[in-house]
């Protein structure tokens, strides 16, 4: 084992502000106003203290689990005695089709053992060459921000959607690139409010008016994605296809059958990766650069690591602060806030009964901040993660993939972009939040974001 590093100074270290915890468990409208509003606003105090919280809800009975060798045994050991619940499927399937965030049984696994591959570590290392292309570019647009403000959750978005349009479909798009990113965008935002007739199970021939609200959005995505598909099939009939994600995604086998996906399950993968890929790593991007702001000793020391790196290209190895930074916005802002299942039969969680049909969560949110895990969980803190530390987190603790069969397919592909492409940023600006900007708190829409953005001002540093 490495040797520990030294953490800095209690006194020293940022804490960022975010909602406190309840001490009082809220009235069923007040509960249900603020799980549509802002979900991360309903757990309680006992949540950050107890390993396991059973409590009934509007919801019906939820347990939730921080105890990570509980944690290990619902996802892992005992993963076949869960599936995903009806909320999340009722949620994510109108939007993402049956791709493999939302599949379920046999139809998850054939998606899974098929795609696998596709998100393998060699695969993921051929991106990099895409990563770094879009955090030059976005580096050479906030040079030119020098002195001047600049919507950091924004350009985070649009660089992550670059990325994402660089190793799906590295050629074909439609001739208005940003359009489909503004689908996306619309598209998510009206489908992320939770919906309480989602809660309550009423019946999907109910209209949603958020689901009303995303069809144009979704309907312009869908032609996009289906044109492409069918230009890149021609290309791939002629042997000129690009080595992208949609080519893989088209190429792609089933290693025990050699079947292919149908292009119906293309298209759902499609945007399942780009819904799945792209707010997810720009949330963490945006928080990072927050905490940053915040913290001037580790701007300095991954601004360092950054310059000692040389021009050119980046590569993950060489930069293992930048990778620190990264995983700590994620512990303290995960873009996931929580997981949830449902018991296909009765269970049992240590001592507490988990009767069947039941609702049973891992909320990083939570577990990222538990008093029992972690020490002084709300500072910001990148050494825990150095090579040396990261060896005392316990594997379990820390989540914002998620763990066992149904773990992140993404999460190297988007830990490599997001360390490249922090790194770009860190190279090209340093950034300041003004005085008057509205308070920086979390609000869960689908992730984990700024509530009222992230403008900060850019000073030139390339
Ligand atoms: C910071 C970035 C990301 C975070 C924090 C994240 C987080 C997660 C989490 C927590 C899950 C598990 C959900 C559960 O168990 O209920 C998940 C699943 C998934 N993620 Fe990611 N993700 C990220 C990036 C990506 C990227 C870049 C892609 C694709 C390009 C992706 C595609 C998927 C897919 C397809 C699944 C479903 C896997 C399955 O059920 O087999 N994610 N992600």
């Amino acid at each position: 084992m490495s040797a520990t590093i030294d953490l800095p100074e209690p006194a020293t270290r940022f804490r960022p502000t975010v909602p406190p915890p309840l001490k009082e468990p809220l009235g069923l409208f007040e509960f249900l106003r603020a799980a549509r509003k802002n979900p991360i606003t309903t757990w309680m105090d006992a949540h950050f203290k107890l390993p396991v919280v059973a409590a009934e809800s509007a919801m019906g009975r939820i347990t939730l689990v921080s105890d990570p060798a509980l944690i290990r045994y619902l996802l892992i050991e005992n993963a076949d005695g869960y599936r995903k619940d009806d909320l999340q499927r009722r949620v994510l399937a109108p939007g993402l089709g049956n791709g493999l965030l939302s599949a379920e049984g046999d139809e998850w696994r054939l998606q899974r053992r098929t795609l696998a591959p596709i998100f393998n570590a060699r695969t993921v290392q051929g991106f990099s060459d895409a990563m770094n292309a879009a955090g030059a570019r976005l580096g050479r647009r906030l040079v030119r921000r020098d002195g001047k403000p600049v919507d950091v959750a924004l350009e985070m978005t649009r660089v992550t959607l670059d990325v994402l349009e660089r190793t799906i479909f590295t050629q074909g798009l439609p001739s208005d690139p940003d359009a489909l990113g503004r689908a996306i965008t619309r598209f998510l935002e009206a489908v992320g409010p939770i919906d309480p007739l989602d809660v309550f199970g009423v019946p999907d021939f109910v209209p949603r008016i958020g689901r009303l609200r995303a069809r144009p959005a979704g309907r312009f995505f869908a032609e996009v994605v289906d044109a492409l598909i069918a230009r890149r099939k021609a290309l791939m009939g002629q042997g000129e296809a690009p080595r992208d994600l949609l080519t893989l995604l088209l190429a792609a086998q089933d290693p025990e059958t050699g079947n292919g996906l149908s292009d119906l399950a293309v298209k759902a993968n499609i945007v399942t990766f780009i819904a799945a890929g792209h707010e997810t790593t720009a949330n963490s991007l945006t928080w990072a650069l927050y905490c940053l702001s915040q913290d001037p000793a580790a701007q300095a020391r991954v601004e360092a690591e950054v310059d000692a790196a040389g021009p050119g290209d980046f590569a993950v190895e060489r930069l293992p602060f930048t990778r620190a930074v990264i995983e700590e916005a994620m512990r303290l802002f995960p873009p996931v806030p929580f997981l949830s299942r449902q018991a296909i039969r009765d269970d049992r969680l240590g001592r507490i009964k988990v009767p069947r049909g039941s609702l049973v969560m891992v909320a990083p949110w939570v577990l990222h901040r538990h008093h029992l895990l972690w020490e002084d969980p709300e500072a910001f803190v990148p050494e825990r993660f150095l090579p040396g530390n990261r060896d005392a987190i316990p594997r379990f603790a820390y989540l914002p993939f998620g763990a066992g069969p149904r773990v992140c397919i993404g999460q190297s592909f988007s830990i490599q972009e997001a360390v490249i492409l922090l790194a770009h940023v860190v190279r090209a600006v340093r950034f300041r939040l003004p005085e008057d900007h509205p308070p920086i708190t979390p609000l869960h829409r689908v992730t984990l974001r700024p509530e009222h953005g992230l403008r900060m001002e850019a000073e030139r540093r390339a």
